[in-house]
């Protein structure tokens, strides 16, 4: 038969580059990699066997990792579902998945000890074998099919396919070790590099010796064994290969449910942030188990909102070979998500007792957990209880810590959202300083939306401050700035809803407030920005009588052309741009020619 040579996809090139120079202090995570890709196919194999018994698994399996010393090799052998000759081109020829462009930029600029942990992340695991081999031979023969293929490489921008032969199905990686990575040949090295990688592994680990193969690890499913059995240290192992994150978890939450539904869950919270951006990370990880039998890590056995809990869940309550209709069907799947989900929320509350520890989990997760208010009524009110915000007042503060230091005549839960730098100096602060009252100080994207969806926390109404026009009476102003109002609303008609003079401005010349019933003036900025439309009225612009800018301008005839200046910089007061810069410069530079 003869040989094809093919070249890698040009970004497995750059990949390989990236990967085999800059993560060479960590080179020793190829082992992980490998094995947790024959771990995978083991699993997948003993999943589709289950509908179709010709593919079913051999007696005993186990991942058999062999070591030449002559020939400077090491083999790592599975049984799993092996791959035909297209999908060696394409899970080892190319990378599919998006994103990866950017794991290449980022991993670039990464500090080399934050490099490690992209990798795991991006799914470029296999390649992590030219780290330590300058050639990587790949026998494989795919379950169900008679012939195998064999793939070599040097990881130098081409790799080659042939027919070869593999007496049973599965996956034979065989590492020609590089010259200075001889250390991985010695079987006590390579030994501590398993169990210190693959220990979590369900699935026995053999290492040859003196021709024979001896368990170094047990493959037991960590989350059957009793807690009390288990070390912070196996946790964090386990943690880090199911979450693909490389710090210590923040929390770790291992029970078992009796009873009427049976089922042994064990989940983990990061400590830090994923590369990726949580906002993007839509579907949660939890990998659903059944008797011990890996099913699938597609159940959503979490909201979205806690897609950063990571873990397993191991039922007795689904059949063996449940399908994908029957997943989206059975109660069972739905009962046990309301008791992780509560489970979650019970130790997050716990947790939140430290407000320390509790800070840098919200810094992570906190902008993750606002969707859930937004997504899960049920649950908007406990959530909204966990988080907490800056304030007028306090660096931060819970909503309940706010409600307690609401003075007397103060009905309502007050917000002002917009971005981080804007809020401090907004306008629509002044009249709530005077009157004694705090305000929080909202600057997630999501916060334009989740206060209007809860609506009430603890019967307070959570109120805009943009939306709180009712709480400033009207001002008596005398008829020279009340003409001044009729003039500008006319040079304005269309673009605010109506001018009328401040009760609560000190400062600013003016502001632009939500007009009765128009959506908050953040979520207007929003939609906007997002090209949606914006429904409801115009915003209301409110005047300062006592500012001398407002006072110059009600001694003028005509306002025509600084109406619109008075209404761009109340826009950029806000944090917003004027709606013409160009026009908005030209008016300034001639205010400033003419002064
Ligand atoms: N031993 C194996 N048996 C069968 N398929 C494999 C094996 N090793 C790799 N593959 C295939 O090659 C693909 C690419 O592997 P690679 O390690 O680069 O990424 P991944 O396993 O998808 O992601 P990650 O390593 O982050 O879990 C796998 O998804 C799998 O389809």
């Amino acid at each position: 038969m003869t040989e094809e040579t093919r070249n890698f996809g040009t970004e497995v090139g750059r990949l390989l580059d990236l990967v085999v120079h800059s993560l060479y202090s960590d080179r020793e995570i190829f082992l992980r990699e490998l094995v947790a890709n024959a771990a995978d196919a083991t699993d997948k194999r003993r999943f589709l066997a289950l509908s179709d018994e010709a593919l079913a698994l051999p007696e005993n399996p186990a991942i058999r990792i062999s070591v030449d010393k002559l020939a400077q090799t090491i083999r790592i052998e599975d049984c799993g579902i092996g791959m035909t000759k297209e999908e060696l081109a394409d899970h080892l020829g190319t990378i599919a998945r998006s994103g990866t462009a950017a794991f290449t930029s980022q991993l670039a600029e990464k500090k080399p000890e934050d490099r490690p942990s992209l990798i795991g992340q991006f799914g470029v695991g296999f390649y992590s074998a030219f780290m330590v081999a300058d050639k990587v031979e790949v026998i494989s023969r795919k379950a169900g099919h008679d012939e195998a293929w064999e793939w070599v490489s040097d990881g130098k921008g081409q790799y080659t396919l042939k027919s070869a032969t593999r007496e049973a199905p599965g996956t034979t990686i065989l590492l020609h070790i590089k010259p200075d990575a001889e250390e991985f040949l010695e079987p006590l090295r390579l030994e501590t590099v398993i169990r210190k990688w693959a220990d979590h592994i369900a699935l026995p680990i053999e290492l040859e010796e003196d021709g024979a193969f001896k368990p170094v690890t047990e493959g037991k499913a960590l989350w059957r064994r009793p807690k009390s059995e288990i070390s912070a240290e196996e946790y964090a192992d386990f943690y880090r290969h199911v979450a693909h994150q490389f710090d210590e978890p923040w929390a770790t939450i291992h029970w078992r449910a009796e009873g009427t539904l049976e089922f042994s869950a064990l989940l983990f919270i990061p400590s830090s942030k994923p590369f990726m951006p949580v906002e993007d990370v839509r579907a949660s990880k939890v990998r659903l188990h059944v008797k011990r039998m890996f099913i699938t890590d597609q159940a959503e056995l979490l909201p979205h909102w806690l897609s950063f809990v990571s873990g397993v869940v191991d039922t007795e309550d689904l059949p063996l070979n449940v399908s994908r209709e029957l997943l989206q069907a059975t109660p069972v799947l739905d009962k046990i998500r309301k008791a992780l989900v509560n489970r979650v929320l019970s130790e997050l509350k716990a947790k939140a007792k430290e407000p320390e520890a509790f800070k840098a989990f919200l810094e992570n997760f906190g902008v993750v957990l606002k969707e859930g208010i937004y997504e899960d009524t049920g649950h908007a009110a406990d959530i909204a209880g966990l988080l907490r915000f800056e304030s007028t007042r306090e660096g931060s503060t819970t909503l309940d810590e706010y409600i307690a230091r609401m003075p007397e005549g103060q009905e309502a839960i007050y917000y002002l959202a917009g971005e981080a730098g804007h809020l401090k100096t907004s306008p629509q602060l002044e009249g709530f300083a005077a009157k004694g009252f705090e305000v929080l100080l909202l600057s997630d994207a999501i916060d334009a939306f989740w206060p209007a969806r809860l609506g009430t926390y603890k019967e307070k109404k959570l109120t805009s401050v943009s939306q709180a026009g009712a709480l400033f009476e009207a001002a008596e102003a005398d008829e020279t700035v009340k003409s001044l109002c009729e003039k500008l609303a006319k040079a304005l008609d269309g673009k605010v809803s109506a001018v009328s003079a401040s009760t609560r401005l000190q400062d600013s010349p003016a502001m632009l407030v939500a007009a009765e019933g128009g959506p908050d003036l953040a979520m207007q900025r929003l939609l906007r920005r997002a090209g949606r439309p914006v429904f409801g009225l115009p915003p209301k612009l409110e005047i300062n009588p006592s500012h001398k800018l407002v006072q110059a301008l009600a001694t003028r005839e005509s306002v025509e052309d600084e109406a619109g200046l008075l209404l761009d910089l109340a826009k950029l007061q806000e944090g917003d741009l004027p709606e013409d810069p160009a026009a908005f410069v030209r008016r300034v530079a001639a205010a400033i020619a003419g002064a």
